[in-house]
């Protein structure tokens, strides 16, 4: 049933080979800002078409086109541009691209004013990064206006990585006998939402903070699946949790937490399933720069992802902690993305 990294579901890692080089990157922004994609997608156009539509000089016009020349976005013969065949196929990702590019641009001067301070000690550089303002999970336990904006700013990245790596999930993991499955840190529900589009049977809960779980309810409005779809906000570490479930997921979640945190989860987890119900951990595995060096460089659009290097652990790690909890029936598999991600199932004995 596991598919190779050439069938569709990993189509969407084709958008990383566009965001590799900081420059590129700008330039493609501006390509999708100014309108220049937009006019492209529609027809060829001519440099003098391109200059007028655009409001910019002949110079500015030609640095940007030959700079997305040579990142393989436009082909310019002189005469007139078109989007490249390849391009044209990415831009069915338009929406990920635009929000790897927004994160990374946001994220970018973290690296560029503390990186020392990065490598030295993760605890003095969080003290002034925008990675940790980004991600303040105390802003979603309260339920006001404010909180309400800013939660939905980062959970607007999750999704859309999420939007992609569900299928992934789905393509190595057959959901079909489960009837409850209970999402813990399941932030928008798109995750849930797309294993209960595929699965008609099932009902599932996610648990997440409350400002999360309302930017969540928002997000699956008018889905046909939503009406199977609870959210129950929690702290999953502390408050008592559904019981009775066949399966309990984490998706992006345990690496957050120091390993007595994910110990914990993974004990909620225990509490909540059947007997013989599953577990499933869907997470980032360490950085593998045989991976992530796909496209020449890491890649500047996935600098948010970089930037908790210090947080993806071994597999061996959730292993140890499966195995006290007393699962049984461990599974691995790793699974290359656009860094390796792994899968690991384990039932309760
Ligand atoms: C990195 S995000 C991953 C979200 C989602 N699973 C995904 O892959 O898109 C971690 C999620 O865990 C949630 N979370 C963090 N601490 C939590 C807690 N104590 N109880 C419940 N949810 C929590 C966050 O609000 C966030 O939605």
């Amino acid at each position: 049933m596991a598919n190779t990294p050439t069938t569709p579901v990993y189509d969407y890692l084709c958008i990383d080979q566009y965001l590799t080089d900081f420059m590129d990157v700008q330039l493609l922004k501006s390509a999708f800002e100014n309108g220049l994609i937009d006019l492209l997608q529609s027809r060829p156009h001519n440099l003098a078409e391109l200059q007028s539509a655009l409001h910019t000089d002949s110079v500015g016009l030609r640095f940007m086109l030959d700079l997305l020349g040579h990142n393989g976005v436009i082909l310019n013969n002189g005469e007139t541009v078109c989007l490249t065949q390849e391009f044209e196929h990415a831009l069915q990702y338009r929406s990920l691209m635009e929000v790897k590019i927004e994160f990374a641009n946001f994220l970018a001067p973290d690296v560029m004013q503390s990186m020392s301070a990065f490598i030295r000690d993760e605890r003095e550089f969080m003290a002034n990064s925008r990675l940790f303002e980004l991600f303040d999970y105390q802003r979603a336990l309260e339920s006001t206006p404010e909180n309400y904006q800013f939660t939905q700013r980062w959970v607007s990245l999750t999704t859309a990585l999420t939007q992609h790596e569900a299928q992934v999930c789905l393509d190595h993991h057959d959901f079909s006998s489960y009837q409850q499955l209970m999402d813990i840190g399941g932030n928008s529900g798109e995750f849930v939402s797309q294993i209960c589009r595929a699965n008609p049977n099932l009902q599932a809960t996610v648990i997440d903070l409350p400002v999360v779980c309302e930017v969540g309810n928002n997000h699956l409005k008018g889905r046909s699946e939503a009406s199977r779809i609870q959210f129950q906000p929690a702290n999953a570490l502390e408050d008592k949790l559904p019981t009775n479930q066949d399966i309990v997921t984490f998706k992006s979640i345990l690496h957050d937490w120091p390993e007595p945190g994910s110990q914990r989860f993974l004990s909620q987890a225990h509490s909540s399933l059947k007997p013989g119900g599953k577990v499933l951990i869907f997470e980032r595995a360490p950085i593998n720069l045989a991976t992530a060096y796909k496209h020449g460089n890491l890649a500047f659009g996935n600098l948010p992802t970089f930037l908790f290097f210090r947080s993806y652990r071994p597999a061996s790690i959730y292993v140890n902690q499966l195995q006290d909890l007393g699962f049984t029936d461990i599974n691995i598999e790793l699974i290359p993305l656009e860094t390796d991600f792994y899968l690991i199932t384990a039932s309760k004995g």
